[in-house]
């Protein structure tokens, strides 16, 4: 994990990202219908529809401007290229997101995943499947890269918490094997 906007950057991004189009999807675990316990918004190339835990769909966005100069950066820095990205909006203490791994079919096998944060620090946690957790806490303008296997190795989470906490929007750049570019 490391710096990759500076404050300014990274407070303008967060400006930015306020303004994005952000639901509030249902899902259907064990057949009981919920909220799912934060925001979401989705922006990618077109046809790149994202369907997750078999009941949530995202259906992409046109990019916006930022959110398209950030994609190319992030790939200019780690080489990695992505067609979609995902933003979560955890507004309190209560927004999370439980243990998984991003491994939809739609991503192509063993999918390259960059996680850029903004706002309040959180505290993500990665575990291998069968171990023990390691926290990181994700800071104002940081990325975490989740390089290929990860998903097929590792579960990840950001917990509810304790802590009194404001806003952090969290933005993950994806894979897709669909769409153009
Ligand atoms: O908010 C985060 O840092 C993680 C988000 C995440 O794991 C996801 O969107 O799949
Ligand atoms: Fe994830």
């Amino acid at each position: 994990m490391w710096t990759v906007l500076n404050h300014e950057q990274a407070n303008s991004l967060y400006q930015h990202c306020l303004k994005l189009e952000w639901q509030q999807n249902q899902i259907r675990i064990a057949g009981k219908t919920m909220p799912v316990p934060r925001l979401e918004c989705i922006y990618g190339d077109a046809g790149c529809d994202y369907l997750y835990s078999n009941s949530v769909f995202l259906k992409p966005l046109t990019w916006t401007d930022a959110l398209d100069n950030l994609r190319d950066r992030i790939t200019a820095l780690i080489g990695y290229k992505f067609r979609i990205v995902i933003g979560n909006q955890y507004r309190s203490a209560q927004d999370s997101i439980g243990w998984h791994a991003d491994n939809e079919p739609s991503m192509g096998f063993n999918p390259a995943i960059a996680s850029i944060s903004l706002g309040c620090v959180r505290k993500f946690q990665i575990k291998p499947k069968d171990g023990k957790p390691t926290d990181f806490w994700l800071e104002h303008g940081s990325l975490l890269v989740m390089h290929p296997g990860c998903q097929s190795t590792h579960l990840h989470q950001v917990p509810k918490t304790n802590k009194v906490v404001s806003t952090r929007i969290n933005l993950t750049f994806r894979p897709h094997t669909g769409g153009k570019r």
